[in-house]
């Protein structure tokens, strides 16, 4: 099984409080997480991430153990090899380019230098035509190109699976049909299995070999790995 996910977590704050549960069994390599704007879709992620622990449950892929409450296991993100695309890009605006897509290949721990470089990044910089660049900052750039330099970003360590948080939602339309068809070839070229939440209907439709559903913080998938919430026509 490709991803085996299963956690459930409950959020605080003040009177308030945020119940996650999320049942995920497939073996297909695109997934899409569809619901609406507050679901919990965000807070999957993060804890498929390792950003945010779940209360209780295990999250593997393809069969190694991320987190495992029963077994104490919890593997720290970087651990994880995961590509993270932020819904914002989350680029770091004192970085350059190449630096920002460095990053992806220090574990976080410091900054790359302004000519960082290595065979994998320039791969990536080319890859995504973004040489001419390298050396502008975030704020310098179009939608498009903070969009590829964040993927790249999240690309270069070759990571085991690709979560992606809203793509394609700070593009304007005409971009967003170019982008989706780009990533819709490079995750063909590479095969690297990907979860992408959206709302939107048309990224489901381009990505979704499975689509879950999720509204108010559930998505359930039936134990023979079909979708119950599709079954029962939520
Ligand atoms: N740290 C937290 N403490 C308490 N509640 C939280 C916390 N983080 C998120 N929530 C709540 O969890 C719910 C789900 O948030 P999440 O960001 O996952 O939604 P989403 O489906 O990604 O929505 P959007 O598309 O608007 O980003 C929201 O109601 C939010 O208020």
């Amino acid at each position: 099984m490709l991803f085996d996910i299963d956690i459930d977590k409950t959020l605080r704050s003040g009177q308030r409080s945020f119940y996650l549960r999320l049942r995920l069994r497939s073996a297909h390599r695109r997934i899409v997480i569809l619901g609406p704007s507050g679901a919990g879709k965000s807070i999957s992620l993060q804890a498929i991430a390792g950003l945010l622990r779940p209360d209780h449950g295990h999250i593997r892929l393809d069969g190694r153990s991320l987190f495992d409450a029963a077994a104490g296991i919890d593997l720290a993100p970087q651990q994880r090899r995961l590509g993270y695309l932020f819904q914002d890009y989350a680029l770091f605006p004192h970085l350059n380019v190449r630096q920002n897509i460095a990053f992806g290949l220090t574990g976080g721990w410091r900054n790359p230098p302004a000519d960082a470089g290595g065979a994998a990044v320039d791969y990536w910089l080319d890859a995504f035509g973004l040489r001419p660049m390298a050396r502008q900052m975030p704020a310098e750039l179009s939608g498009g190109q903070r969009q590829r330099t964040a993927l790249a970003r999240a690309l270069v360590a070759q990571p085991r699976a690709l979560l992606l948080d809203e793509p394609f939602a700070a593009l304007d339309p005409a971009l967003r049909v170019t982008l989706r068809q780009e990533l819709d070839h490079l995750q063909r070229e590479l095969q690297v299995p990907m979860i992408l939440i959206t709302h939107d209907q048309e990224d489901a439709a381009m990505f979704g070999e499975q689509v879950l559903r999720m509204q108010d913080g559930a998505v359930e998938m039936a134990p023979d790995g079909s979708d119950a919430a599709a079954l029962i026509g939520f």
